[in-house]
């Protein structure tokens, strides 16, 4: 008898996240060729990752996208608007967009939602929705794994900020975190989580989340402090590690992997280990402040340091020393966008400055890149500090600013001191890990036919 099963899949449609998604859904319309998944998400982000033009031949047959409003009033100005209040507008009308998703993607297939798949942010949106439809939900965890133990925490760290003021004091109270300082901590777990709709999800999210069926992981078990994964398993009905969903193939191939920039064709021309690539991530709230981007240029250029650098053209106007790309353009290059996965693994690349987002620094890790880190927001302070004191495959700048005197100085250290070619070497090292970790045989591999065989059962 053919399936009825039917996965409804709900994206956060910003940043890296509905990348990952689409990636693990990709992954597993492979694996379960007899279930529907219904991919939902807005308009603007599912036209980036499943481009339009390869919808017809590269998705599998039993994935269909479907796009849903963003909230955003009618009229309203997508340009104008702060990233923030774009993700305040998105959360404040989910329920209802993604019910109208659920609705016509039910009609289509002829099927009913048999399961809620949703992204971790989504926990309090895809509970409330499968309590009414009466299936289960798994929520998908993308970040760090140290941020959804703090999130899970949340009441005692918000107790905790509020008593001690201490940036330097540590979490050791919560399992797995003793390395963390407040500090740390992502800054929306500290804010008054009345102060917008996001800080109030962010704030619910961790006593949702263990009511899913079950809660996957964008990690490798092996990678992740032991304390806190079983911490966590003992708190969520079921806790699997699918690994870094970054690191494979994307499924359809998407904007990440395109390099329409030309930016492996001029690696080509590079030497080996010369040049140093530059991005904070995919959107504008990782970036740091436009005084430390210009900081970082002014180091590039007295350096003379090859680069390839990620920068938008509003950045590249907004805050670069007046004609530094002309002056630079005999060993740079500046591109709105780059194939990062395939800079980083190409011979040419050196180091990487980054903002630590989380999926940025395992593809560092996996090409055995070696960073200079500059923290931003969210869970980033958190990867910089896994990069220099636990991994040692890099540095953060000098007191978390990027100034050209630091940065001259990181880019000596990574690049040219004696304790660079320590942490290349544990790069290396991280690298072998993770293609063994992502093998045929890992746990990844095994949690992942768990997934597939809960998905097609439940
Ligand atoms: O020119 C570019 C710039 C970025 N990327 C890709 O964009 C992704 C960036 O992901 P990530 O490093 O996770 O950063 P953000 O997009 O900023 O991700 C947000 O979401 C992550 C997961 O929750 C968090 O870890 C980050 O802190 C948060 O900023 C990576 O896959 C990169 O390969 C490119 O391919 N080319």
């Amino acid at each position: 008898m053919p399936s009825e099963k039917h996965v409804a899949v709900c994206a956060f449609p910003f940043g890296s996240h509905p990348w990952v998604l689409a990636n693990l859904v990709g992954k597993l319309a492979a694996a379960a060729l007899d279930v529907r998944f219904s991919f939902l998400s807005t308009a603007k982000s599912n036209h980036v990752v499943f481009p339009p033009q390869s919808r017809a031949t590269l998705i599998p047959s039993n994935l269909r996208v479907y796009d849903i409003g963003d909230g955003s009033p009618a009229g309203y100005p997508e340009a104008a608007g702060d990233p923030r209040d774009q993700a305040d507008l998105f959360l404040q009308a989910a329920s209802a967009n993604f019910q109208a998703g659920v609705d016509t993607a039910e009609q289509d297939a002829g099927r009913k939602v048999s399961l809620l798949l949703a992204d971790g942010l989504l926990p309090v949106v895809a509970c409330e929705k499968a309590e009414k439809m009466h299936v289960p939900w798994v929520a998908f965890w993308i970040s760090a794994p140290h941020s959804l133990s703090m999130h899970v925490y949340a009441d005692l760290i918000h107790q905790l900020s509020r008593d001690a003021t201490d940036e330097e004091k540590t979490l050791d109270m919560i399992p797995g975190l003793s390395l963390m300082r407040m500090g740390d901590l992502p800054e929306e777990l500290v804010m008054d989580p009345n102060m917008s709709v996001s800080c109030r999800m962010l704030r619910d999210l961790g006593n949702v989340i263990p009511r899913a069926a079950a809660v996957l992981m964008n990690s490798f078990v092996e990678m992740d402090p032991e304390p806190l994964t079983a911490d966590l398993k003992s708190k969520f009905n079921i806790l699997l590690h699918l690994g870094m969903l970054t690191l494979v193939p994307s499924s359809p191939p998407s904007l990440p992997a395109s390099d329409e920039t030309g930016c492996l064709t001029w690696l080509e021309s590079r030497d080996p280990q010369t040049v140093v690539y530059i991005s904070f991530g995919s959107g504008p709230l990782s970036s740091p402040p436009l005084d430390e981007i210009r900081s970082l240029a002014e180091a590039l250029e007295s350096t003379r340091t090859p680069f390839l650098w990620s920068l938008t053209d509003r950045q590249k106007a907004q805050c670069l020393p007046g004609g530094f790309e002309e002056r630079t353009s005999a060993y740079g290059r500046i591109v709105p966008w780059a194939p990062q996965r395939g800079v980083l693994g190409h011979p040419a690349c050196v180091a990487f400055v980054t903002h630590c987002g989380y999926n940025s620094v395992y593809e560092s890790m996996a090409a055995g890149v070696p960073m200079i880190g500059r923290p931003v927001a969210v869970d980033q302070r958190i990867c910089g500090k896994m990069v220099e004191e636990v991994w040692g495959i890099g540095v953060r700048v000098e007191r978390g600013v990027l100034t050209e005197s630091g940065m001259v100085k990181a880019l000596d250290a990574v690049m040219r001191s004696e304790e660079g070619k320590v942490m290349r070497k544990k790069a290396g090292e991280l690298r072998r890990r993770l293609a063994e970790l992502a093998g045929p045989g890992g746990t990844a591999e095994a949690d992942f036919k768990t997934v597939v065989e809960f998905i097609s059962t439940s």
